[in-house]
């Protein structure tokens, strides 16, 4: 590359970088720069060039750089691109506050048990001030005070916490998420001790996407640089305008010491010319940074098309997508896989790709959210793994994987099941008898419901089922007309994933091997809040509030269609943020993941409307905005 070749105005950035992480004399720093301006790819290079010129001693004193991720796909990411050398410790912050605080024990029970006894002290106070305690309110207070306290006499049993930072952590000695971040943040905080050791094991801790990153961490790590700033170094890397998560520090960055190095960048090396304009506008009352093109980028295309909300919206899209082809001359616009669509919550996807009915009951359950969208929630198992091949290799009459799919997963073929039966013969015969019963249930056309597959497997113990399908599927029949006219304001509340099972059991067997694909294809939807730090060429960004049914962003108040709410109204007078403010962040955050082409999709009550206020933002030009 030229030195005047008009896109390396911020090479002095990563030199800067380096400079700070010279362990003879470390400085922090904070690279706070746009979308697409090469935070990441800074932040690889300075560790590859410290890798050369301090890694072997590093090496000889057994000490590591510390990376900090938003996402352990991130994590992934950075790893490979740092080769998988061993003196990077790159992990998300659960992860690494995890590493540095699980072998103290003790010190990790007193803090839990103050605490628990903090929290069970303000929730007797509330509930003594309750005037009705049959209220939900109070019912759930109740609840709670009653787990805490069962945790409380717990602790004394407990001889070692455990914690698992992508799972749920339900065991008795288990540590929750936020409590490990609490307890990170409160030792390196307050505890000289946990400060020696951080900044000798780890000398440079670097954190990515700062400005989503725990705030109570980011404070913590603060008090440790200045404490140790002779031998440690903090680099916070990131993008107020990007911050979409409530947890994050606002303002970070303001009020830093004096002694911080602050690399600007002034590049966006992603973008097509005409997103950059985009995002520059829509970023423009919040913090006026503009990013420049590289030189060779071409135009590129950005529209806007606005649909009534009680449109088709699959056939919607699918015109946009014909259209946006048609607009850049490029045919991969109309071949699905590859164009990122990013829509507001995994339900869309869901709508989309036609498995609403098993997705939506379980989606609800908070415990069970994480391993749907992940695909590893095992009771879905049996008919993800399980069914779907078996049904897939009947269809095309290949017997020999019928039967091997039958060998491996039925407990009918343990040994000693074989072994011990009077009539071996007799019971393959049987066997072959479940099987055909299972597989008529596919003939013709039909697509059968998960319930009535549930059905035969139980009748049949073909398969063994987990606990939660053999509760549902033992209830007699009169269990389960009961059960199916059970006023509910009458009863005690069942456990709500058996509830949410009962639902999810009504959908069709089509609708596993839809989500599948999801799970397979997981490339051509993601959320808005999912797709930072990643790049697409073809993007479509969907924005339907009353569809997406969240509550912290609001597109409609962002264009204008909906008035602000008096809370809306009040924080902004007193200067907080707004539902708005974070939307406009978000739509920031969606918009840049564009590389060549982008096309947004509003769906509203008011389309001319929506028109209008894009045009008087001066994001779009008429010509670019279309009423479909
Ligand atoms: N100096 C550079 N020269 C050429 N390409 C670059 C340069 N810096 C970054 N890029 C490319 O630009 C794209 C964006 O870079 P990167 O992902 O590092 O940006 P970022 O600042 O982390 O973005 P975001 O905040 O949006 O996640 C990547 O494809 C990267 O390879």
């Amino acid at each position: 590359m030229s030195l005047n070749d008009g896109n390396n105005v911020d090479d002095n950035v990563d030199f800067q970088i380096s400079e700070c992480l010279n362990p003879k004399s470390p400085k922090s720093f904070f690279l706070f720069a746009g979308a697409g301006s090469g935070k990441t790819r800074s932040l690889v290079a300075a560790l590859t060039d410290f890798k050369t010129n301090h890694g072997n001693k590093f090496i000889l004193n057994n000490q590591k750089i510390a990376i900090i991720t938003y996402t352990n796909a991130a994590a992934d990411e950075i790893k490979q691109r740092l080769m998988f050398d061993q003196i990077f410790y790159v992990s998300t912050i659960h992860s690494y506050a995890w590493e540095l605080i699980q072998l103290f024990t003790l010190d990790i029970k007193s803090y839990v048990q103050t605490k628990l006894i903090e929290d069970i002290k303000d929730l007797e106070l509330a509930q003594s001030k309750s005037r009705n305690l049959q209220n939900k309110t109070s019912i759930d207070r109740a609840r709670k005070i009653k787990t805490k306290t069962k945790r409380l006499e717990n602790l004394i049993n407990v001889t070692r916490f455990t914690y698992n930072p992508n799972g749920d952590n339900f065991k008795k000695d288990s540590l929750n998420h936020s409590e490990v971040i609490g307890i990170t943040a409160d030792f390196i905080a307050n505890e000289i001790l946990m400060q020696d050791i951080v900044a000798a094991r780890f000398p440079i801790i670097l954190v990515d996407e700062s400005q989503d990153t725990k705030k109570e961490l980011i404070d913590a790590l603060f008090t440790l640089q200045k404490n140790k700033k002779e031998v440690f170094s903090l680099g916070l890397f990131g993008d107020t305008m990007q911050r979409i998560y409530a947890d994050g520090k606002p303002n970070l960055g303001e009020s830093l010491p004096p002694d911080w190095v602050l690399p600007v960048k002034k590049m966006n090396h992603r973008s097509n010319k005409r997103i950059i304009k985009l995002i520059n506008d829509i970023r423009q009352d919040v913090d006026e940074q503009k990013q420049q093109p590289r030189k060779e980028k071409s135009e590129g295309v950005v529209r806007l098309f606005i649909a009534d909300r009680a449109t088709d919206k699959v056939a919607t899209e699918k015109t946009v997508a014909e259209k946006m082809s048609a607009l850049t001359e490029d045919k991969n616009w109309i071949e699905s896989d590859n164009v990122k669509t990013l829509i507001l919550e995994h339900h869309m996807a869901a709508i989309r790709m036609g498995f609403f009915g098993i997705f939506q009951p379980l989606y609800k359950v908070d415990r069970l959210k994480t391993s749907l969208i992940d695909g590893s929630l095992s009771t879905l198992n049996l008919f993800k793994n399980t069914i779907l091949p078996l049904i897939e290799a009947h269809k095309t009459n290949d017997k020999f994987s019928v039967m091997r799919i039958i060998k491996t997963n039925s407990t009918l073929f343990d040994k000693k099941i074989i072994e011990n039966s009077k009539d071996q013969l007799k019971h393959l015969s049987n066997i072959n008898g479940y099987v055909t019963k299972l597989l008529a249930l596919w003939d013709g056309e039909n697509d059968p419901s998960l319930k009535d597959i549930l059905h035969v497997i139980y009748e049949t113990k073909l398969f063994p089922l987990p606990s939660m399908f053999k509760v549902i599927s033992s209830r007699t029949k009169d269990e389960q007309s009961t059960f199916e006219n059970l006023d509910t304001e009458d009863e005690e509340p069942n456990d709500e994933a058996i509830e949410a099972w009962d639902l999810a059991l009504e959908a069709k067997f089509s609708e596993v091997s839809k989500y599948n694909e999801y799970l397979n294809e997981g490339s051509k939807f993601a959320t808005h809040q999912g797709v930072k730090g990643l790049e697409f060429p073809r993007v479509v960004v969907i924005i339907d509030d009353e569809e997406a049914k969240g509550f912290m962003f609001s597109y409609d108040k962002l264009f204008g269609t909906k008035d602000p709410s008096a809370t809306d109204k009040k924080n902004e007078a007193e200067g907080n943020e707004t539902g708005i403010d974070r939307t406009r962040r978000l739509f920031y955050v969606a918009c840049s993941r564009a590389e060549e082409s982008l096309a947004i999709i509003a769906y509203s009550d008011n389309p001319d409307l929506v028109k209008t206020n894009a045009m008087t933002y001066g994001w779009f030009a008429d010509s670019e905005i279309e009423i479909i």
